[in-house]
């Protein structure tokens, strides 16, 4: 008997290899089945995320095994999620991975091809205490079949950091982290919002570095909290939190927000506006700017004004009239890897060139937009230095009206104290900080 949930789990995984589809938006229909049980989403849950975060070194695997010939996306992916009980879910015994995994093969391939499965996943039973032993011991296959994370991307890390920390950095980036939200404070306080969870008896802690995080400490559905509905909260990473704090735009001021969509930073900004003054909230992708308009309706902000433009292209109406422009530009991404597991197969290393010429264009174009002593603020949700500090050091080159402020100013002491050695702008790491990898660097236009 196949159970339901790996039977939906295999589906889905196999619809997402075929279709090259984005996880979070297959996976949200596929739970919405009334069917299952809490349980049951969160196996499905744990499999497809689990098996594209290790889809590297599941499909070596599955290579150092293989009878000759590519497997079909059936078996392919039946392998993979056996492979992953057996390697990664502790709670699986693995004679049910083993013996799971050949009732999804007879269902989806015959008994023939379960008889492989079977072979198969009893021989990574027999290797896998000592796998690590079997990989190519070069550092950059080692890490990156370690780790699955692909060879490009370890060797963009070692360039800048340790063996070690690029270790630390990948292993990091395979927890996935818990979902965080923060109040909207223009309908409810923090303290209303932690007492609407504590009635509700939903398991919370507190941010790293930020007041407003709250890290939701149980496996739910967002849109099944107290609150979502009527816009109390929304769902934004702490890092991503800093970037308002940066930007800190005041009532009454003109903000431009140059790559805004879903709007998750130029809401919060609304918050540090009381809703007051005008934030211009751009992007390029119409179906985008739908997604600040729903943002926006949701939470009851009525200051951003969402607008399609291509912000590499001069708008004249726009010349020197922002308080502050931030440009949370289009990057890699290589941050966010903890939420997103994909962006490690999607991102391929020939992006980051066309990345960097159109965030160089973003910033040159948009900083026409800011204002005498006015503030330009430049952030990504990547570790790469070539978009983040290797780009904000040629702008400011080549830009004598801007010099670099200190963001530290701008965010809590404890982050500050948090480091040894710091610059004017801050990279996060997923493994030193406990929270994305992003940068934010604070221009200010002196003339
Ligand atoms: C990192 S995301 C922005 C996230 C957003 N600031 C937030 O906090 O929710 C980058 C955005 O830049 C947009 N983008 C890409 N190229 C652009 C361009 N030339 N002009 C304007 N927006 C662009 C993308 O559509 C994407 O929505």
């Amino acid at each position: 008997m196949v159970d339901k949930a790996r039977n939906a789990a295999l589906k889905l995984l196999r619809d997402i290899d075929i279709k090259k589809a984005y996880i979070n938006l297959e996976i949200k229909p596929a739970l919405k089945d009334n069917s299952l049980s809490t349980l049951d989403r969160a196996f499905i849950t744990d499999m497809v995320y689990g098996v594209t975060r290790y889809r590297l070194t599941l499909d070596w695997l599955i290579k150092r095994y293989s009878r000759g010939g590519k497997a079909s996306p059936w078996i392919r992916n039946i392998l993979r999620m056996g492979m992953y009980q057996i390697l990664y879910m502790d709670r699986v015994p693995d004679f049910a991975a083993c013996d799971s995994s050949v009732e999804l093969a007879k269902k989806y391939a015959g008994q023939r091809e379960a008889g492989y499965v079977n072979a198969v996943l009893r021989r990574l039973i027999q290797e896998k205490d000592h796998l690590v032993s079997l990989f190519p011991q070069d550092t950059v296959s080692r890490i990156a079949l370690k780790y699955s994370f692909p060879e490009w991307m370890v060797r963009l890390w070692l360039n800048t950091m340790s063996e070690t920390s690029v270790e630390e950095l990948c292993a990091a980036q395979n927890i996935r982290p818990s979902l965080t939200i923060r109040a909207n404070e223009l309908k409810i306080s923090q303290d209303d919002l932690i007492k609407l969870l504590e009635q509700r008896s939903i398991m919370y802690s507190c941010g790293v570095y930020l007041p407003e995080a709250l890290n939701i400490e149980q496996n739910v559905d967002v849109e099944s909290l107290p609150g979502y509905d009527d816009g109390l909260f929304a769902v934004q990473d702490e890092a991503s939190m800093m970037v308002a704090h940066v930007v800190d735009p005041r009532p009454g001021q003109i903000i431009i927000d140059a790559c805004s969509a879903p709007g998750g930073k130029a809401v919060h900004m609304a918050q540090f506006m009381k809703d007051q003054g005008r934030i211009l909230s751009v992007d390029v992708y119409p179906h985008r700017i739908e997604l600040i308009k729903a943002q926006c309706a949701r939470l009851g902000v009525n200051c951003v004004e969402p607008v399609c433009y291509d912000s590499t292209i001069y708008n004249e109406d726009w010349y020197g009239v922002a308080d502050a422009v931030l440009i949370d530009a289009p990057c890699s991404a290589l941050g966010i890897i903890r939420h997103k597991p994909d962006i490690k197969w999607r991102r391929i290393e020939k992006d980051i060139g066309e990345l960097l010429q159109i965030q160089r264009q973003i910033l040159d174009t948009c900083s026409l937009y800011v204002k005498p002593r006015g503030a330009l603020i430049y952030s990504t949700c990547t570790i790469n230095p070539d978009e983040n500090q290797n780009m904000v050091n040629s702008f400011l080159n080549d830009h004598s009206d801007f010099i670099l402020d200190d963001v530290y100013q701008k965010l809590p002491h404890a982050l500050s104290a948090s480091r040894d050695s710091r610059d004017k702008w801050v990279q996060f790491y997923p493994n030193e900080d406990k929270i994305d990898g992003f940068f934010v660097a604070r221009m200010l236009k002196v003339r």
